[in-house]
C-alpha cells in the first residue's frame, strides 16, 4: 500500500468526533427539543380552564397523559385509506393552525398525543386541536 493510500485510510480516525465533544439536540420534557418560551405561564391552560374545557374532551375519550401535561387519544379506521385521509385533514388544520399533533400511524390506526411544546404543557391551542380532531374522527374511533 502506497504512502498515499496509508495517509487517506487513517482520515477517518482523524475525523473522529470525541463523545464528549458531539452535539447533543436538547430534549425537553415534551421531547419536542425545544424549552418553554418567554410567555409559556400565559399560554398554559387554568385549573379554571382545564375543568371548563378539558372535561368535555376527557368524556369524549381523550385521556390525560401520564408523567406528561398533555391529552392523548387513540383511533382506528376501517383501513389505512381512511386513517391517511384523517391524517391529512388534520395536518392541514394544525398548518393552519400553527400547532401540530404527536402521533404515530399503523395502518389503520393513530394515536394522537396533544401538548404545547411552547409553554411545556396544555393550552387553548391542544383543547381547540382536539375537538377539530373529534369533528374529522367521524366514526373512526377505538
Ligand atoms: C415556530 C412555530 O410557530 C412553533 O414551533 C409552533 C409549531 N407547532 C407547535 N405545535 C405544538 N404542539 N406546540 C408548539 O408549541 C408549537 N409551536
Amino acid at each position: 500500500m502506497g504512502p498515499l493510500c496509508r495517509a487517506v485510510s487513517f482520515l477517518p480516525l482523524l475525523m473522529a468526533v470525541p463523545q464528549q465533544h458531539q452535539r447533543r439536540p436538547t430534549v425537553t420534557a415534551a421531547g419536542s427539543g425545544r424549552a418553554p418560551g418567554p410567555d409559556a405561564k400565559r399560554m398554559k391552560l387554568s385549573d379554571d380552564e382545564r375543568t371548563e374545557k378539558l372535561e368535555p374532551l376527557l368524556k369524549a375519550g381523550w385521556s390525560k397523559t401520564d408523567g406528561r401535561d398533555a391529552i392523548e387519544k387513540k383511533f382506528q379506521f376501517k383501513d389505512f385509506n381512511q386513517a391517511w385521509g384523517f391524517m391529512s385533514r388534520v395536518a392541514l388544520k394544525a398548518e393552519k393552525m400553527d400547532h401540530h399533533p404527536e402521533w404515530f400511524n399503523v395502518y389503520n390506526r393513530v394515536d394522537i398525543t396533544l401538548s404545547t411544546h411552547d409553554c411545556g404543557g396544555l393550552s387553548g391551542k391542544d383543547v381547540t386541536l382536539a375537538s377539530f380532531i373529534d369533528s374529522v374522527a367521524g366514526s373512526g374511533t377505538q
